[in-house]
């Protein structure tokens, strides 16, 4: 499967999506993300980002919405008909709706469930579990719980491994951070941007953090109201006033020096 003529492997034009034939949740949204790129989505609460990421893996008819206008394109093929499972087949891949786990399957099982779609035999899957677990060496030790008596830190670590074990081209990620303490966000990072420097893997993440977003991210884009209204590099983003004073905070500038007395 190739990408689009102009490199990009996931493209949005002009989306538009709806909740329950009225809510309208996304008006507008373009989006490119290239291969091997870490695209940041950010945006406030209700701005679109989870809506826009069920768009993406056909997951919104399950939420009662439903894509109105605009058109979805997946290595140059539009996809915004095609089956969640086959765009798992084809290497698109989310870790939506929160760190979703099955709850009362061990951590390996839900590992195991990754892999099944692809149809690989026993050895690949056992050496896609070991490649996992050393991505996630913590869960080793917990391979034979229940991925409902794990913390939550663990089961974005087995909701993120359970999609790794599809092969992702492009992986789609829901705020991966959310509720988690920083050094447990930093581990998943760390191994999610070395996925991508070494692996080349496609990443897509929503994420509510703009630090985050801008500290990992090749490009980020801002969504706002259900419209895309701005994208760029963390320098470019970081210059702009606005997202500097709703995202990041006041500017910290150098006191000044005090006056030496005459
Ligand atoms: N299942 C649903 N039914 C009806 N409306 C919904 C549904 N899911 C989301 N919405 C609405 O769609 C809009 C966009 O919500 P969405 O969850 O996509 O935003 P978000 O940027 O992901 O926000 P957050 O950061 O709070 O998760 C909001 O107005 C929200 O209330």
């Amino acid at each position: 499967m190739t990408s689009d003529r102009d490199g990009s492997l996931l493209r949005v034009e002009a989306l538009e999506a709806v909740y329950g034939g009225a809510v309208q949740a996304l008006s507008g949204v373009d989006l490119v993300v290239r291969e091997g790129e870490i695209v940041a989505l950010v945006g406030a609460n209700g701005a679109g980002k989870t809506t826009l990421l069920r768009a993406i893996s056909n997951l919104l008819p399950a939420t009662r919405g439903q894509i109105r206008a605009g058109r979805i394109a997946y290595a140059g093929r539009d996809v915004s008909r095609t089956r969640t499972d086959a765009l798992v087949r084809a290497g698109l891949v989310g870790v939506l709706e929160g760190r979703h786990c099955f709850r009362a399957l061990t951590v390996e099982e839900n590992l195991i469930a990754g892999g099944l779609g692809r149809g690989s035999g026993r050895a690949d899957l056992r050496a896609d579990l070991e490649w996992v677990y050393a991505l996630f060496p913590r869960l080793t030790e917990k391979r034979r719980l229940p991925a409902g008596l794990i913390s939550g830190g663990e089961q974005q670590m087995t909701a993120i491994g359970r999609a790794l074990m599809g092969r992702p081209r492009l992986l789609v990620l829901d705020e991966p951070s959310m509720g988690l303490a920083p050094k447990v966000t930093a581990e998943i990072y760390r191994v999610l941007v070395d996925l991508n420097r070494e692996r080349g893997l496609t990443l897509l993440i929503a994420e509510q953090s703009v630090t985050l977003a801008l500290r990992h991210a090749h490009r980020s884009v801002v969504l706002e109201n259900g419209l895309s209204v701005l994208e760029g590099g963390a320098e470019t983003l970081r210059a702009r006033d606005d997202i500097q004073r709703f995202y990041l905070g006041p500017r910290v500038t150098a006191p000044a020096r005090e006056r030496q007395p005459a």
